[in-house]
């Protein structure tokens, strides 16, 4: 990341929900000779492909139902800067094509306009998709994909990072003590066993949740196993206090987690102490369907 960051290389950086893509997308702008100006973030993933356009390069008031007024896109109000495409996967086919277009003339032209507007920004995208499959599929540009990924940058799940476990956890401690006004010291020993058997299904967010919560109830200077309750196996009773296992167990914990709240997948997540995106990303790759 040091390497890349000073430079202006388009970088895609792929990884599993909450494992930091984001964080790094912003060192990376922070450490490049862009820090000061724009960094602009869009997650793919939420807008309506209907309006991607309209958020990537603006548009011109009536160019369709709904723009009542001029609107500026994330690419002119990220000129000089840094733009950060998250879920880039979820982009509409005829999307890809205009956004390979703007990053090669670096110009772009608003919905409804006939005007050029030269643009000078750099590109760092995310996906926890397999590009490559989706290229494949048919349902990715090739060559948007080359112009978007002149460097990747490979973002490890939590629960691969043992070496790092405490460390993050206790990084999120203090960010929790300074925000809470609490003045925890660490972790018993039971609960850094849990912490460091856990699987994390949801990486980093997950930890900064499960810790910010711990931060908040715990009644002495050391987090327990007590505040940590989520990491004793949140679901099957069955399974009490074991960790999960491997990716068959974590399934079945999601199954049941949707049986448990009547298939209400915000309830199910909570349950799990995932986000939902985290859980619909789950449930694409263990093929569950609803
Ligand atoms: N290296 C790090 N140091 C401290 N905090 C971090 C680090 N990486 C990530 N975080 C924190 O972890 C949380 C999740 O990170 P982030 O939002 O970047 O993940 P993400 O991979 O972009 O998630 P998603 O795919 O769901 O959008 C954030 O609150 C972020 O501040």
């Amino acid at each position: 990341m040091n390497l890349v960051s000073p430079t202006n290389m388009s970088v895609l950086i792929n990884g599993a929900s909450g494992t930091g893509k984001e964080y790094v997308a912003q060192r990376i702008h922070k450490l490049s000779r862009r820090a000061k100006q724009p960094f602009i973030a869009i997650d793919c993933g939420a807008i309506p492909k209907e309006l991607a356009a309209s958020e990537f390069f603006g548009h011109v008031k009536g160019s369709f139902t709904g723009a009542l007024t001029d609107k500026t896109g994330a690419f002119v109000a990220a000129n000089g800067g840094t733009i950060f495409l998250d879920e880039i996967g979820n982009l509409s086919y005829e999307v890809q094509i205009q956004l390979l277009r703007a990053l090669q003339e670096r110009k772009i032209r608003p919905v409804g306009s006939n005007k050029e507007i030269q643009v000078d920004v750099r590109l760092v995208s995310a996906t926890n998709e397999n590009l490559e499959q989706a290229i494949e599929k048919g349902t990715f540009r090739e060559d948007l994909y080359h112009r978007i990924n002149e460097f990747t940058l490979r973002m490890p799940q939590l629960k691969d990072r043992r070496e790092d476990i405490l460390l993050f956890a206790n990084f999120f401690l203090d960010q929790a003590n300074r925000e809470l006004d609490k003045h925890l010291i660490g972790f018993d020993e039971k609960a850094s066993k849990a912490l460091l058997e856990y699987q994390w299904p949801g990486n980093l967010r997950q930890m900064k949740n499960i810790v910010r919560r711990a931060t908040l109830l715990a009644q002495d200077k050391l987090i327990t196993l007590n505040e940590l309750s989520e990491l004793k196996s949140p679901v099957a009773p069955s399974a009490a206090g074991m960790p999960l296992r491997n990716e068959e167990t974590e399934k079945q914990q999601i199954i049941e987690a949707l049986k448990q709240t009547g298939y209400n997948k915000s309830r199910a997540a909570q349950l799990l102490g995932i986000d939902r995106k985290t859980l619909y990303n789950k449930l694409k790759l263990y093929g569950i369907e609803l």
